[in-house]
């Protein structure tokens, strides 16, 4: 693990660099901790610290390409492994450094780590490993030629990327602890007064609310309080799969033509399928169809209509842009998952959001429940004007790490002492009977 050092670090090139600078000479992971606040969901409730994992990888030449991934311990010391095979690849070529990542996952057991906190996932390993690698290559490469990554991902096809209000239903602070300044969103005001909040801020044109937390026909009516509050702004509604096929039957008569997607009501590809066959509203997914050998099986039952694609597991941007023509050939649409998370994934689900096409549904993103002053880059390049993030036009990803917040999130993981995210555990500490079954209603 990577815990300090000193490189030497040219940011931009004007002239060609040598071919012997696209040689990779180091790789560092860094795991970081960031506060975060007490949001609800199926399985729990948010710790006081998300944790993800910084990468750098660092040419000849001593430019570096970041990427940011999970900071669960098994993760973690997978990047750490995959990280020791890449010295030595050119950073051009991804499928040397996929095949490195395969490589060092060659005894691994694939268990642990995913990042989805105790919910449903079957994403493919190598993926979620080579991912934070692969953007780190791509940020490189923008910075050796002086092209953003938008471009190496076939060209911008649009300047702004619409982000969607993500809303949670939570406490009004961490237990033993001051509330924090959205207070408590337990009831549908509760809600409309948090959306209220983060509209103004971030001016916001589609909501997402995280369901799952309470009975279906709560949130039903939370979903009503906002459509009431909000007439104009598309709406969608994720339970994380805490109903039954039944249930959630029930719930999409109850918001048909209130929400534009449902996502992940019931559990599984067959689950999903089932709801489908009486929907009347486009399914979305982020559980059940999570990996490329899912999709055969998808498209065969028409399970899901929008798949919520995230590099973070499918593979990186390239493998994203992948899905995305796949869903393009079989009339699938597109949409954007996220987990809490810092600015380098939000630069890069910029760039991807903005050099595909069928990513038209606004994404979506964590970044309101971050504090602002709590990041690994240096500020300025990521902003959000009326709801979107214009696409950075700077060389790679058009950010910059900044060492001194790094070193700070870097000693807040160590002395936060959480290795793993557990929200189900966190939740019990104050509800020792919560139930985190799925399906529960
Ligand atoms: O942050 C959360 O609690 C979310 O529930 C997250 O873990 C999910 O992966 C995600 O946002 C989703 O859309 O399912
Ligand atoms: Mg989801």
């Amino acid at each position: 693990m990577w815990t300090g050092g000193t490189i030497t670090i040219v940011t931009s090139a004007s002239t060609p660099p040598p071919a012997h600078s696209h040689r990779i000479t180091a790789v560092r992971v860094t795991p970081v901790a960031f506060d975060d606040l007490p949001l609800l969901n199926s399985v729990g409730v948010h710790e006081p610290f998300a944790l993800r994992s910084i990468v750098e990888v660092v040419t000849e030449g001593g430019v570096y390409g970041l990427g940011e991934s999970y900071g669960d311990l098994p993760h973690l010391q997978r990047l750490e492994r995959a990280a020791g095979r890449l010295v030595g690849c050119n950073v051009f070529d991804t499928n040397a450094i996929m095949r490195a990542v395969v490589t060092s996952l060659a005894t691994d057991d694939g268990v642990g780590g995913h990042g989805m906190s105790g919910m449903v996932t079957g994403s493919a390993t190598a993926d979620r490993v080579f991912s934070p690698f692969e953007v780190a290559a791509l940020d490189l490469q923008g910075k050796l030629l002086g092209v953003p990554v938008s471009d190496l991902l076939g060209g911008a096809v649009r300047d702004r990327v619409n982000y969607s209000a993500y809303l949670f239903y939570k406490w009004a602070g961490h237990p033993g602890h001051e509330d924090d300044e959205w207070g408590a969103a337990l009831d549908p005001e509760g809600l409309v007064r948090q959306a209220t909040k983060m509209i103004e801020e971030y001016k916001f044109s589609a909501i997402k609310l995280k369901g799952g937390v309470f009975a279906p026909e709560q949130e039903v009516e939370a979903v009503k309080a906002l459509r009431a509050a909000f007439p104009d702004h598309p709406l969608r509604l994720d339970p994380n799969a805490a109903w039954t096929v039944e249930t959630s039957i029930k719930v999409a008569e109850a918001l048909d033509g209130i929400v534009e997607y449902l996502e992940d009501p019931a559990p599984g590809i067959d689950g999903m399928a089932a709801v489908a066959r009486s929907a009347g509203m486009p399914l979305a997914t982020n559980m059940a169809v999570v990996s490329f050998d899912h999709l055969p099986e998808s498209f065969a039952k028409d399970a899901v209509q929008v798949i919520l694609s995230d590099h973070h597991f499918w593979g990186g941007l390239r493998r994203s842009q992948l899905l995305a023509g796949i869903c393009q050939t079989w009339g699938l649409r597109l949409s954007m998952h996220s987990n809490s998370h810092l600015g380098i994934s939000l630069a890069a689900m910029t760039h991807l959001a903005a050099a595909t096409p069928n990513l038209d549904y606004a994404c979506d993103t964590h970044w309101p429940w971050k504090r602002a002053d709590e990041d690994v880059i240096v500020d300025g390049v990521l902003s959000f004007v009326d709801g979107a993030v214009p696409v950075p036009t700077g060389p790679g990803l058009g950010i910059e790490l900044d060492r001194d917040r790094l070193a700070r999130l870097h000693e807040q993981y160590i002395e936060c002492g959480l290795r793993n995210r557990d929200d189900t555990g966190y939740m019990r500490k104050f509800q020792p009977d919560f139930d985190n079954s799925i399906p529960r209603w």
